[in-house]
């Protein structure tokens, strides 16, 4: 028996990099347990997210500070032990990435024995990013919109609208390629700014929020099932309401997501 046999069929890195140059759009969908994490693969979906964003829709909490590395391990660990073939991408939560060595410990607790392929952290931590790769832990940056920094920022707003924002972001994107990052989400930031990013880096370019020419698309999966609590982002789009169930639009999503009928431009800014 080939030892290696089953995880040869789970997507790498080098996988989303040669989809990026022949310009596939990568599929990209949250989750957080085996059920649709199952779903999701069957369905041909890419990468999947275990995303903090399980703090308000799985524990229904109204932001994604209250989630802990516990947590994450275990809905990392569930996620990608049901999936076979999709790039699993796990959040460090809030105030779990302050240091490089606590970076270095939690992010190997959310990538060891089974658990995820990647660790995503939010902004141009670039000290952080560059201390786990060179432990040999991938890393996604996250710009833009920062929902752990909201208390900060003061509700879940646009980034980038103003000339100097949109050169800072574009300078964060470089430096967190520079720094070592294998790929970068942009979160809630106008398109056109968006496209300039994903042009000018070498990395997958995953979008919320930030347009048709990123490298790929996200969603938080409740949200596209229209099952979240209170109010959607306006980016996001409700693809059960023309399906006849859960797979049915998760297919739905996959197929507008590689023919880039999705998202259109009433989902961006
Ligand atoms: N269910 C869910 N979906 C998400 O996309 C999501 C989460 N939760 N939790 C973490 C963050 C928070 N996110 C959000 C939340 C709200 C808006 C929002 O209401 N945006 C306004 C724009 C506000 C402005 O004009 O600046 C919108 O109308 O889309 C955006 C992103 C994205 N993430
Ligand atoms: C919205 C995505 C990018 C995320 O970080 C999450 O689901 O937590
Ligand atoms: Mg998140």
């Amino acid at each position: 028996m080939n030892l290696y046999a089953e995880s040869a069929k789970t997507l790498t890195i080098p996988d989303l990099k040669a989809m990026k140059q022949r310009g596939e759009k990568i599929s990209c969908l949250t989750a957080y347990d085996a059920s649709f994490s199952t779903v999701l693969d069957q369905a041909g979906i890419d990468m999947i997210l275990v995303g903090d964003s399980l703090g308000m829709v799985v524990q229904g909490h109204h932001s994604t500070l209250p989630v802990t590395v516990d947590d994450m391990v275990y809905h990392s660990r569930i996620v990608a032990a049901a999936r076979k073939r999709a790039f699993v991408v796990t959040d460090l939560p809030f105030a779990s990435y302050a240091t490089p060595e606590q970076a270095l410990h939690n992010a190997a607790r959310l990538t060891q024995a089974g658990a995820a392929q990647m660790v995503k952290l939010e902004g141009p931590k670039l000290e952080i990013i560059s201390f786990l790769v060179a432990q040999g832990i991938p890393v996604c940056g996250h710009l833009g919109l920062l929902p752990q920094s909201v208390n900060r920022a003061g509700g879940y707003k646009v980034q980038g609208r103003d000339a100097g924002q949109a050169q800072q972001l574009l300078a964060d994107a470089l430096a967190i390629q520079q720094a070592g990052a294998d790929c970068l989400v942009l979160e809630c930031i106008p398109a056109a700014l968006a496209a300039q990013i994903t042009q000018q880096l070498s990395i997958p370019v995953i979008g919320i929020g930030a347009g048709a020419a990123c490298d790929g698309q996200v969603l938080v999966l409740y949200d596209m099932l229209n099952i979240s609590i209170g109010n959607r982002p306006r980016f996001s789009k409700n693809f059960i309401e023309t399906a006849a169930g859960i797979d049915a639009a998760v297919r739905s999503y996959h197929q507008a997501v590689k023919s880039q009928q999705f998202p259109g431009p009433e989902h961006c800014y």
